[in-house]
């Protein structure tokens, strides 16, 4: 399937360094009221890669990656996409990258062949060329079936597919997903895992965050590890996870609360 694969061959903006990396963020920071979201990130994702990013919950990961894409403007700071600011050139960003974003709204009163003919005409993708890729993502994502159900009866799992198919619509260079395989089941996993793993391998970039440090390590070559909106470690997964495990990694750069605390000891009488 040509259609689910990066077109990486255009030259892009780079500079004295060499070809822009696929997403650099550069000292982007968030705050809500009183709180600090996301503190100053610098980030880079190079070209090629597969990056996942962890974190704890409320860490920051889902404020950096809006910001990242653009759907939520930072307070300071910026982020290119093959060195194309998202802020200031949103139109040629947001051609090359395609998102997922945490708690997708979409058209809900369409089916999923309807939704992704919808989105591939709003990005100007020619019918024929639509109707083929709409054919072959519902069929990668074994969606076919529900082809008649509107996608405000979808569950959860299946409009994350949905979500990812129109992400990969306009064949983008880079794919942002956050928490692309939550509510997902494992056959539908393994099926969005082999699209990724050969998005990559045709030359794409990934950035997805999850919460399953199984899945990061076994899809990622590298990764960052967020807490209380800071970077606290960011590299190839090897350098990262070091002798251990990830979970064992990321429990040490994070911290864990004292597991013999007396809340609770109801629960156990
Ligand atoms: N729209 C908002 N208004 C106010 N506070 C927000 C908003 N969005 C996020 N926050 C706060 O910013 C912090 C970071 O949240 P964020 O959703 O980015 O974390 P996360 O790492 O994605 O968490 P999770 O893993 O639970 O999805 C949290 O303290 C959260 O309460």
């Amino acid at each position: 399937m040509d259609n689910v694969t990066s077109q990486d061959s255009e030259e892009l903006p780079g500079g004295d360094e060499g070809p822009a990396p696929a997403l650099r963020l550069k000292g982007l920071h968030k705050a809500f009221a009183d709180n600090v979201a996301v503190d100053h990130v610098d980030l880079v994702v190079p070209r090629g890669s597969f990056f996942g990013l962890v974190g704890p919950n409320g860490a920051g990961k889902t404020t950096v990656l809006s910001m990242a894409v653009g759907l939520l403007r930072p307070d300071e700071g910026r982020s290119e996409v093959f060195g194309v600011d998202v802020w200031s050139d949103p139109v040629t960003a947001k051609s090359l990258m395609g998102v997922l974003p945490d708690g997708l709204a979409m058209p809900e009163r369409l089916t999923g062949r309807e939704l992704l003919t919808f989105i591939g005409q709003l990005r100007g993708i020619a019918d024929d060329v639509l109707a083929q890729r709409t054919r072959e993502l519902l069929n990668v994502m074994e969606l076919n079936d529900a082809e008649r159900t509107l996608v405000v009866d979808y569950s959860t799992g299946m409009r994350k597919k949905i979500g990812l198919a129109t992400a990969l619509l306009h064949g983008p260079r880079l794919l942002v997903l956050d928490e692309p395989f939550e509510a997902v089941d494992p056959v539908s996993a393994a099926a969005l895992k082999a699209i990724l793993v050969r998005f990559v391998a045709s030359g794409g970039s990934v950035v997805l965050s999850s919460h399953v440090m199984a899945l990061v390590e076994q899809l990622c070559d590298t990764v960052a590890v967020m807490a209380k909106g800071e970077l606290v470690a960011a590299g190839p997964l090897d350098e990262v996870r070091g002798d251990g495990t990830l979970e064992e990694a990321f429990v040490r750069l994070v911290g864990v609360e004292a597991g013999d605390r007396e809340e609770l000891s109801w629960l156990a009488s």
